[in-house]
């Protein structure tokens, strides 16, 4: 379970991005994050991994607090959070099974990753997943040959091979085609649901949120003002997801304290 309690992010002395924020996600579900540009969704998903150094607050996975880990257990904790990027962040020089096995670093020794001498098991698992999302026939070839849907799945199977409990998915269809895209969200919710694994979305595209994910998450500048199945994001809910401007909250939030 990610239980996430009052979380604060402010970059410099700037106004808060995450203002006491609360959310937990449960078991297998689906949820996606939808909201403005600089709503903060970026910022929430990237705080949960420690990309982002959260202000304040609590972030607990399975029982870890992940706000208060240093090194080698922050390095352990996240390797528990696999992190589907909008740019696929793959290495285009290696081949897709070498990035997909970049998901093993930290798993496996230091010389079976510089030499790429990985476990039998890990090539297993690889083969195994790359099957499944339907880029096994592409384990030699160099990442940057790939369409983009292809890369994007070598990005979904790298999470997946750290044995991630919660997935984390920033904009990941952003950079693709309407129908690649699609494709994509529908192999999130899938393979979700086979592993019993939390997945969460950052998204600007509503009606792929609405017809992909379980739960759809509405942020408003720093605010979670909307949090319900996708039936019940009806118009309203929008308007008052997508108004207003960081400016004017600010001034809203000055007249009301
Ligand atoms: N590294 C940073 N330093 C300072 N301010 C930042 C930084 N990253 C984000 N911000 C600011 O925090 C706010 C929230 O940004 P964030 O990227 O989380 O929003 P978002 O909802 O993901 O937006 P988008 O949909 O455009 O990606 C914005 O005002 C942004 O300018």
């Amino acid at each position: 379970m990610l239980k996430i309690s009052d979380l604060v992010k402010r970059y410099g002395s700037g106004d808060p991005v995450l203002k006491n924020l609360d959310l937990t996600i449960e078991g297998e579900s689906v949820v996606s994050i939808i909201g403005s540009s600089g709503a903060g969704k970026s910022t929430l998903l990237r705080c949960i991994n420690r990309l982002v150094e959260p202000t304040s607050g609590s972030i607990n996975l399975n029982g870890t607090e992940l706000t208060s880990l240093r090194g080698k257990n922050l390095r352990a904790a996240r390797r528990k959070i696999g992190m589907v990027f909008q740019g696929f962040n793959l290495v285009d020089r290696l081949t897709v099974m070498e990035n997909v096995q970049s998901g093993r670093l930290g798993y496996i020794s230091t010389w079976s990753a510089v030499t790429r001498r990985y476990p039998k098991e890990d090539i297993r698992r690889a083969f195994e997943l790359m099957e499944r999302v339907g880029i096994a026939q592409y384990a030699n070839t160099r990442a940057d040959q790939l369409s983009g849907g292809e890369r994007q799945r070598v990005g979904v199977v790298r999470a997946l091979m750290q044995d991630p409990d919660i997935l984390l998915a920033d904009e990941p269809t952003a950079s693709l085609d309407p129908k690649t895209s699609e494709q994509i969200m529908g192999l999130l919710r899938d393979l979700a649901g086979e592993l019993k694994l939390p997945v969460l979305i950052n998204i600007h595209n509503v009606t792929e949120a609405k017809e992909y994910t379980d739960r759809i998450v509405g942020m408003r500048y720093g605010r979670i003002i909307f949090d319900d199945v996708p039936a019940q994001l009806d118009q309203e809910a929008m308007d008052q997801i997508y108004a207003g401007s960081p400016h004017a909250d600010r001034a809203k939030d000055g007249a009301a304290a």
